[in-house]
């Protein structure tokens, strides 16, 4: 299994690590616009090898995609990240021009490839790459709702006063301070629905902090997170690496599936060696219908400023 990742900034290497560590790719491929910077960070990981007991071989390369050529999975970390006070929306600007570009160059040389991408506005970004490149929808994936609902569980785990292996949980929707719908009624603490231990007040304010964690800690760190969001996206990767068919909520374009349709946005996926195997259409409630159709609207009028 061969994995590139595109950015070699905070997100791009700690993907790059966690993937190295969990040992199931046998190449990582980093690579970054800025001279030296992938082929930096890539001996820098290489020299944690045998100190962390891994044998994935990872090289890094200044713009060069012939290095990344016949890749299994590709991920897209390139782009700039916010900073306080901003919205992941606000980015569209700078990343639509570089994902559209760094997406085409990846194909290019790995026209087989599965693409995750992790660049924001994540389901806008998602849709463009849809849009532009003509990849089968099961190949093309957005990252977000595994990280969301690693937050979520990480909430929940805080009000609850339990380890957070007890709980589960999943959040869907857009990846946006708004957008997301942490499915609170479907949350569990070893299979016990988790209002069986809290009130609905405490349950409501872990929803909220869950929608907020990406701006939470872009206001504690002055810039955006990357330890989550690398293993949210390892764990992406080793499930269609190992063919696991792990469900994981994802970015997906919709044909109709929860009554939505021609637009990116989290749902439960299957993943395996295709990719998206299979959406997951689980039946929700009336105030979850109205909360995802709500979160759609929103990445739609983002989607409307692609110039396509
Ligand atoms: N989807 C998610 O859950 C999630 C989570 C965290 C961050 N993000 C997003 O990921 C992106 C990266 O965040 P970061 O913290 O790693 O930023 P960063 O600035 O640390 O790294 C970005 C890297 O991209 C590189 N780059 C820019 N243009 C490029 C190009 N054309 N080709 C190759 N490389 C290029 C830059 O040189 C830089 O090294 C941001 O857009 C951020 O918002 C998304
Ligand atoms: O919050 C951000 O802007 C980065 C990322 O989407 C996150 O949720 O950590």
């Amino acid at each position: 299994m061969k994995v590139t990742v595109v950015g070699a900034g905070a997100v791009g290497a700690s993907c790059a690590e966690y993937i190295a560590i969990k040992n199931f790719a046998s190449e990582v491929v980093i690579l970054d616009i800025k001279e030296g910077f992938a082929e930096g960070k890539a001996m820098d990981l290489m020299q944690t090898a045998s100190l962390n007991g891994f044998d994935t071989k990872i090289t890094g390369s200044t713009n060069d995609y012939t290095k990344t050529a016949n890749s299994d999975v590709c991920v897209i970390t390139s782009g700039i990240p916010r900073k306080p006070g901003m919205t992941r929306e606000e980015l569209i600007g700078i990343n639509a021009g570089i994902v559209k570009m760094v997406s085409a160059s990846l194909i290019e040389h790995s026209p087989n490839t599965i693409i995750i991408v992790v660049s924001n506005p994540m389901d806008t970004m998602t849709y463009l790459v849809h849009k532009t490149t003509g990849l089968p929808k099961n190949r093309i994936i957005g990252m977000g709702g595994a990280l969301d609902s690693a937050r979520f569980k990480y909430r929940l785990a805080e009000a609850l006063g339990a380890p957070i292996s007890d709980v589960d949980g999943m959040v869907i929707g857009g990846h946006s301070d708004k957008g997301m719908v942490p499915l609170t009624r479907l949350a569990t603490r070893n299979s016990v629905p988790v209002s069986e231990f809290i009130s609905e007040e405490r349950l409501e304010q872990v929803k909220q902090d869950t929608k907020v964690g990406g701006a939470t800690l872009t206001g504690l760190l002055g810039t955006s997170a990357w330890y989550a969001p690398g293993a949210a996206v390892s764990g992406m990767v080793q499930a269609i690496a190992c063919d696991t068919k792990k469900i994981f909520p994802c970015s997906t374009l919709l044909e109709g599936e929860f009554g939505l349709n021609d637009l990116c946005i989290g749902v439960p996926v299957v993943l395996g060696k295709n990719g998206i195997e299979s959406i997951v259409e689980i039946n929700l409630s009336d105030a979850e219908k109205s909360h995802l159709e709500e979160s759609a609207a929103g990445v739609s009028k983002t989607n409307s400023l692609l110039e396509l």
